[in-house]
């Protein structure tokens, strides 16, 4: 098997979902992971930046957990790894710190001894970690995917988002873990509701295929589970209903939130405007939120460089480890 020295792999965050494609549709966005992954004597994880506070740093780390995961499927033994990590993602608000953190452990173990796992496996694995494919199909493959898991394999297709897509993001300054999220839904929904979400989801698919930039705000609309998460996210509602009318193509809440998404024609002259009614919205709401304005990234992790080096220090100029 041919080990190289070590490993740094570049992984894009993700948003899930896009309003009615609960577990199916995922976007990579323009925040990045890096990590860096080599052999060593014994097990050490570095952590740099603020978003991975309180992460643990030793076997228990997912990245560790996820790279023996990938040794084992393979039949190799390396049980003592350095890792290194620096995030832009902020943990547990809806933008795939947990895929990007699998999708980077797994990818970087993978290459580490070689590349014997095709994309396809690795999807599969971290898709049956992860429990859905949305997230990490998006961060493994870039780009807009929709993907189907039917609990063994996972299938997906790529669609290269419309140059003048942006994505701008209202950042909650509070945590939302994905599994208290997903307690409030529904186990049982009716098929009105179902119809709804399965004619809105192919809708968006197509509208974004083929730069029907018009429908995508109607396409955007779901009931399978952003109005039962209504109640974790003040001010999403009104934001939900008010939003389009004030230069949003569409919105919705990223992943399992607290995070709101708002997809945006990169030619609008309004879009000051509609970032300032999201953060004094949310602040109507006694929530201060963060703006960023994003880009669809269109790489996901295995198409970037994979990388000989030692040197992680280089990438995370002077960010403090944690
Ligand atoms: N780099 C990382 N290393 C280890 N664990 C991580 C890392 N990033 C995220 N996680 C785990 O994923 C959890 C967040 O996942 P989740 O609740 O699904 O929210 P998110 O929307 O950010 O993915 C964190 O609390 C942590 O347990
Ligand atoms: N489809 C999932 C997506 C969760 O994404 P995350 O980025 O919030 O982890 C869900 O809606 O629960």
């Amino acid at each position: 098997m041919n080990r190289t020295k070590g490993v740094r792999i570049k992984v894009p965050a993700s948003t899930a979902n896009l309003g009615p494609g609960f577990d199916t549709l995922g976007m990579a966005l323009s925040l990045y992971s890096w990590v860096e992954m080599k052999e060593s004597e014994s097990t050490c994880i570095r952590l740099y930046g603020d978003n991975m506070k309180g992460l643990p740093k030793d076997k228990n780390n997912l990245m560790y957990r996820v790279a023996q995961l990938i040794f084992d499927e393979v039949g190799v033994s390396i049980p003592e790894l350095e890792i290194s990590m620096y995030s832009e993602v902020p943990l547990t608000r809806g933008l795939g710190s947990s895929a990007s953190a699998i999708v980077g452990g797994m990818v970087a173990a993978n290459a580490l001894i070689g590349s014997p796992l095709s994309n396809e496996k690795l999807f599969d694995m971290a898709t049956s970690l992860e429990g859905h494919p949305d997230n990490v199909g998006a961060s493994l493959f870039g780009g807009i995917i929709t993907a189907v898991w039917d609990g063994v394999h996972a299938d997906h297709i790529k669609l290269e988002p419309h140059a003048d897509l942006e994505v701008l993001v209202i950042i909650p300054d509070f945590q939302l873990s994905t599994s208290e999220a997903r307690q409030v839904l529904p186990s049982h929904i009716s098929r009105e509701d179902a119809v709804y979400n399965i004619s809105r989801s192919s809708l968006l698919v197509a509208a974004l295929s083929s730069g029907r930039f018009d429908l995508i705000g109607k396409a955007m609309s779901d009931r399978l589970h952003q109005p039962y998460r209504a109640s974790l996210v003040p001010g999403m509602v009104s934001i939900l209903e008010e939003a389009p009318n004030r230069g949003a193509l569409g919105v919705a809440l990223s992943g399992a939130g607290p995070t709101l998404l708002a997809i945006v024609d990169r030619q609008n002259l309004h879009k000051k405007d509609l970032e300032s009614y999201l953060l004094d919205t949310m602040k109507s709401y006694g929530i201060l939120a963060t703006a960023r304005w994003l880009n669809p990234s269109t790489e996901g992790a295995t198409n970037l460089a994979i990388v000989e080096s030692d040197l992680f220090v280089d990438l995370i100029k002077g960010e403090v480890e944690v």
